[in-house]
């Protein structure tokens, strides 16, 4: 048995986690951006590792994020409770329709459009880290941009604390492996109308790097 796998979408992610990590066990990955390469590319190095005889022990997808600034500043950290497909559906007139919604059969859509952090991998993940904020964290194809898709998604989702681009993929990687989920993220920006100025991603990193030794 090996240890963690962590996933990241892009190689800043990954090195800011490595210039923390306390534990040599644990493998720090860049994956790329969005939920299916990020999902295909954990589904392939799952396999991998598990054909090698050395199956990874659990699956993190880790970065930086969108907050919802009244749950989470920038420069804070957060753990999912689940991540959530939050675009994966289809547009009505009334409204979005999840795709578990749809009436399609529920063994085509695998964990639904939402999957569960693993208790025990994110109750430590929350003793190590207790100031985290811990709720669910959407996983979006389009960062959001307006102030209008921002006041839809807090309707959708009121207890959701970030949106990130990958953790729903990695989620599902990681349940078809049989393996424990769990997403930690730090916030780089507020979600909301687009401000390239307003990212704090020196920040988001360096929050990164303080939250590492816990993956273990
Ligand atoms: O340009 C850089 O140096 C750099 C360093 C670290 C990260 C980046 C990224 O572009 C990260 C992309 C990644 O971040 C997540 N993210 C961040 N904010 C949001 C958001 O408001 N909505 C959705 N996703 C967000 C996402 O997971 C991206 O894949 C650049």
């Amino acid at each position: 048995m090996t240890g963690l796998l962590v996933v990241t979408a892009v190689p800043a992610e990954a090195e800011a986690i490595q210039a923390g990590l306390a534990d040599a066990t644990v493998a720090v990955v860049p994956v790329g951006v969005g939920p299916a390469v990020a999902g295909a590319a954990t589904a392939r190095l799952l396999a991998l590792a598990e054909a090698a005889g050395r199956p990874y022990r659990g699956v993190v997808s880790a970065g930086v994020a969108g907050g919802f600034t009244d749950r989470v500043p920038v420069g804070g950290t957060v753990l999912g409770t689940r991540a959530v497909a939050a675009d994966l559906g289809a547009e009505s007139p009334d409204g979005f329709i999840p795709v578990d919604e749809l009436g399609m059969p529920a063994e085509l859509l695998g964990g639904g459009t939402s999957v569960a952090a693993d208790a025990d991998l994110l109750a430590a993940l929350r003793a190590a880290l207790p100031d985290a904020i811990v709720g669910p964290v959407l996983t979006v194809n389009t960062v959001t941009g307006t102030a209008a898709s921002t006041e839809t998604l807090r309707r959708r989702h009121p207890d959701a604390v970030a949106e990130a681009m990958e953790g729903y993929g990695v989620a599902v990687a990681a349940s078809h492996a049989g393996l424990p989920f769990a997403e930690l993220r730090t916030i780089s920006n507020p979600i909301g109308p687009r401000d390239r100025s307003a990212w704090r991603l020196r920040e988001a990193l360096a929050a990164l790097t303080a939250a590492a030794p816990v993956l273990r």
